[in-house]
């Protein structure tokens, strides 16, 4: 009853979900999609498709500015869509262009301690930007870079270490409605 209520609000309403790699935009965004019934779209996941090649092929073969063209393809044309979460890639945020399609919808920014990503990233090989000698150092300093675009999200969400993708999604749902709100106040 309440997630159809929330769902009626949005009115078909597209949410973005932006943030730093390894915040949890991918996690999260299904776990919104699903309790809101709405479709789930990975900017990452659908350049890869497109591509047929992994993002650390295409950033060594194609370079960064080929894969961020992309990015805005993709982008693009997820915006005719409705009822979708899309979680994007932590770099979207900075063209200008990108912000054209993003502001169509409802934008959340996942936002958490860059120690607390380090250690989910781990593990991981897939992020080509942090294949550096001090990868923390590396998305302190992105974090820095990006803060000011990230900041002009309409939703702000602090993560904390004990948050399961599924409690953050509720608390992003929790918020939407004041965001709604807002808007419509202005
Ligand atoms: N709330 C969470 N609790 C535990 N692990 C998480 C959480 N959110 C994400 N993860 C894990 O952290 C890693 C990065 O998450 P991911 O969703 O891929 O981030 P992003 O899409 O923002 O780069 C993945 O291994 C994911 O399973
Ligand atoms: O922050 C970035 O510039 C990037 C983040 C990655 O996505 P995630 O944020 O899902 O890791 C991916 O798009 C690419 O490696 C570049
Ligand atoms: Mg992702």
């Amino acid at each position: 009853m309440m997630m159809k209520t929330k769902t009626n609000l949005l009115q078909g309403l597209n949410i973005y979900l932006v943030g730093l790699m390894g915040v949890g935009k991918t996690a999260v965004g299904k776990e919104i999609a699903q309790q809101l019934n709405y479709r789930f779209f990975d900017t990452d996941d659908l350049i890869i498709r497109v591509e047929g090649k992994a993002i650390t092929d295409i950033f060594a073969q194609k370079g960064e500015t080929y894969f961020r063209e992309l990015e805005t393809k993709v982008l693009q044309e997820l915006s005719v869509c409705t009822r979708s979460v899309i979680a994007t890639g932590g770099g979207i945020i900075m063209k200008k262009e990108n912000w054209s399609f993003l502001q169509q919808g409802l934008v959340v920014w996942l936002d958490a301690k860059t120690d607390l990503i380090m250690e989910r990233l781990a593990e991981d090989n897939t992020r080509p930007l942090l294949k550096t000698e001090n990868p923390k150092q590396t998305l302190d300093d992105l974090w820095w870079k990006r803060r000011s675009r990230y900041a002009q999200s309409d939703l702000q969400i602090s993560i904390e270490r004990s948050q399961s993708p599924s409690e953050i999604a509720s608390e992003v749902l929790m918020q939407i409605p004041e965001v709604i709100k807002q808007a419509s106040d202005q």
